[in-house]
């Protein structure tokens, strides 16, 4: 159901702060007729009984049911949402190879319209149908292509932020896939910078543009300069790929003699909206100069165990204040749940603290220092996380913000959540939903208040 002009009464989880777990216990959450939340009612208010009464006299009032748990929306910070066809595979190479072997290939495809809406219909579907109500998407060069995810994610409903992948280095990305010139790559995003901001669907700025070089190596200087200027004058977020592997980080190295975060701070294209994925080779240098931009690192953990054989300092980057969201990256992470994709980060976390060879004692095997996460990270990072990343009022139940909530049902017979009342109350339920829904738990979503068609 609808929720704009509504009262949802709702038990559930948010995280608006790193480290600070809500537990909403029959909260009252006002919806605007804008979709953003209005204000929330908490049974220790004093007023919470007068104003519940009043809302389901109205007919205003809409509960959920017991074992049904609203949590905010996930938002995936990092999607190839032309490689939906080879997720679960082609996993078998470096990065380097992985790109030209099975990645550009595939989505050079997208030339062809009918594939394209095809490929990105279901890739939507299933993204809502995971909880992922907000999206950072890497689409192709292709214009009619990225086009139709735009149309695309305003017809299913999805909040989504798309950028035209401009990649036009002829040294590093072959002549059947790419931008035949600097002015090709920089007119074409501003080309559909246009088209998602006078959609005349998207009045209200569901789907946003991104400005998206694919990563240095695919790029010329004349590009880069060019995407830079064109991120000033435009205020559009920017995204890319940030050394990645060591393959990726020394490629930039050996081009500028700086590393990557330095050269992309040095084309203008390092600012408060700026998503960085992967980031796992950063210096402690660069990983200054991030938070110093407010630019934001997209942790990818499934794929940098396939393409980086690093882990990403996620517990060092959240103590230094570096602004962390989560992603799939699909396909480079095998995966398009976010919950799976928190279980791999709490999992890595583990293994780069206690390292992993069996060969040697404790102490030696645990070479890193402090790297653990926890559930509550991992939840923070794919909800609220996400939000300030993308500088979006999203991923929190906080009054202005927008309602963008899934609901987790525990009850769902399909579903992978075992509740005990015996066992389980407070944080521990979210715990639990963390490590081991899926799903058919899903139950419910919504983007600013309206009610999706999960598939
Ligand atoms: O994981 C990744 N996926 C990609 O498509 C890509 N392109 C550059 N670097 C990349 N890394």
């Amino acid at each position: 159901m609808d929720l704009r002009n509504k009262t949802l009464c709702a038990s559930g989880f948010h995280a608006p702060e790193r480290g600070k777990i809500e537990i909403l216990d029959e909260v009252l959450i006002d919806i605007g007729a804008d979709g953003t939340i209005a204000a929330m009612h908490r049974p220790s208010d004093p007023n919470y009984r007068t104003i519940r009464e009043a809302r389901e006299e109205s007919g205003e009032l809409v509960t959920l049911p017991v074992g049904s748990y609203l949590l905010p929306g996930f938002v995936d910070l990092h999607v190839h949402a032309p490689q939906y066809p080879q997720l679960g595979s082609a996993l078998d190479v470096p990065l380097e190879v992985w790109l030209q072997k099975y990645t550009f290939p595939l989505e050079a495809r997208y030339r062809d319209l009918a594939f394209a809406k095809r490929s990105y219909g279901l890739l939507v579907d299933d993204m809502l149908a995971n909880g992922t109500t907000t999206a950072l998407y890497f689409a192709t060069v292709h214009q009619d292509a990225t086009r139709s995810l735009a149309d695309i994610c305003l017809e299913k409903g999805q909040r989504a932020l798309i950028g035209k992948v401009a990649m036009d280095n002829a040294d590093e990305c072959p002549d059947y896939y790419r931008d035949a010139t600097p002015d090709d790559a920089i007119e074409g995003t501003r080309a559909l910078i246009d088209y998602i901001n006078t959609h005349p669907e998207n009045g209200e700025k569901r789907v946003l543009p991104v400005i998206t070089p694919r990563f240095v190596p695919s790029c010329t200087d004349a590009t880069l300069e060019g995407l830079g200027a064109l991120a000033r004058e435009c205020g559009c977020h920017v995204q890319t790929h940030c050394s990645e592997s060591d393959w990726a980080h020394g490629y930039v190295l050996s081009r500028y003699g700086v590393t990557d975060t330095e050269a992309l701070d040095r084309f203008g294209l390092l600012g408060r909206r700026t998503v960085l994925a992967h980031a796992n080779f950063l210096t402690d240098h660069d990983m200054d100069k991030v938070r110093e931009r407010e630019a934001a690192v997209a942790h990818c953990p499934l794929s940098n165990v396939y393409f980086a054989n690093a882990v990403f300092p996620l517990k060092a980057a959240l103590d230094k204040g570096v602004h962390v969201g989560l992603g799939t990256d699909i396909s480079g992470g095998p995966s398009a749940s976010m919950l799976e994709n928190c279980r791999g980060a709490i999992l890595m976390s583990r293994a780069l603290e206690s390292g992993v060879d069996p060969n040697r004692d404790a102490d030696a095997r645990a070479s890193y220092g402090p790297a653990q996460i926890d559930f509550r990270d991992a939840f923070y990072i794919a909800t609220a996380g996400g939000g300030v990343a993308l500088d979006l009022p999203i991923g929190q139940f906080t009054p202005g913000y927008l309602f963008d909530a899934i609901v987790i049902d525990t009850k769902a017979p399909k579903g992978s959540v075992r509740l005990f009342d015996e066992f389980d109350s407070g944080e521990q339920i979210l715990q639990k939903i963390i490590n081991t829904a899926s799903k058919p738990n899903i139950a419910t979503a919504w983007v600013g208040g309206t009610n999706l068609r999960l598939p």
